[in-house]
């Protein structure tokens, strides 16, 4: 496939540190198609997490455009905003951000709650994905009772379960070991093959990134020649 999903020109981000402006990214350009998987790849303080940022319309660019689906999401209202990350994106951290009172399943099924479904709907939708991420025998454990990586199939659960256009993923293996780390990639490129799902992951590791369909590399806010896997 190749229309065009999510696509930023130029884009910068400048940040006030005394008397010294700060630019932590620099004329960015990356255009993300449908069903793609992409990495962005950089060391820390590349400005990885500040461009995911602006991508998932968290924060404003200090200049540059992002375009989702051809449209304008920088003259969008901060509800328009938050109705489009409901309806059409999906975030994965590197930290699972569960809610730690609440099950797997009902962690998974609050994206649909929020967005309106009954609750039976929002667990029956979210039963669905736990079991394609391989945990439906763990749906109703707290996440205190679940290694790292199933706390992690959980987020990425959470992230799918409304069926978005695109995940943006912050190095989403970040605090797990190696092997974990694998098995957590291998499950996203299944979920994309299996979904149609974009993902834009970020993260440091490069042996990783190479596993997705392109990485980019991002040096000091500026994207450096990318390698294609
Ligand atoms: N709100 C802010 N105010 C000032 N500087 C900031 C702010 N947010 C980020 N920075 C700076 O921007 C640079 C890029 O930060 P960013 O978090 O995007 O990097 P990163 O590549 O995600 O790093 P890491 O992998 O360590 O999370 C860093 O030098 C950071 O200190």
């Amino acid at each position: 496939m190749t229309d065009v999903l999510l696509a930023c020109t130029k884009l910068s981000k400048d940040y006030r540190d005394g008397d010294h402006q700060l630019r932590v990214l620099d004329n960015v350009e990356i255009t993300i198609n449908s069903g793609e998987m992409l990495a962005v790849v950089g060391t820390s303080g590349s400005g990885k997490s500040t461009l995911l940022h602006l991508l998932g319309g968290l924060d404003k660019p200090s200049a540059g455009t992002v375009h989702f689906q051809g449209k304008d999401i920088l003259s969008w209202s901060a509800n328009q905003l938050a109705d489009w990350r409901n309806q059409q994106l999906g975030f994965v951290y590197q930290f699972h951000h569960l809610l730690p009172e609440f099950n797997a399943l009902e962690n998974v099924a609050m994206p649909l709650l929020i967005g309106g479904l009954s609750a039976r709907q929002a667990e029956q939708k979210a039963a669905e994905i736990l079991k394609l991420v391989g945990l439906s025998a763990r749906a109703l454990h707290l996440p205190s009772e679940l290694s790292g990586g199933e706390r992690q199939r959980v987020a990425i659960a959470r992230a799918l379960v409304t069926d978005p256009a695109l995940v943006l993923a912050d190095e989403p293996t970040g605090n797990l070991d190696d092997e974990t780390a694998q098995g957590i990639y291998e499950l996203m490129l299944s979920l994309n093959q299996r979904l149609g799902t974009a993902f834009l992951i970020v993260t440091h590791d490069q042996t990783l990134a190479a596993r997705l369909h392109r990485s980019l590399r991002l040096q000091q806010g500026r994207l450096v020649a990318g390698e294609s896997a």
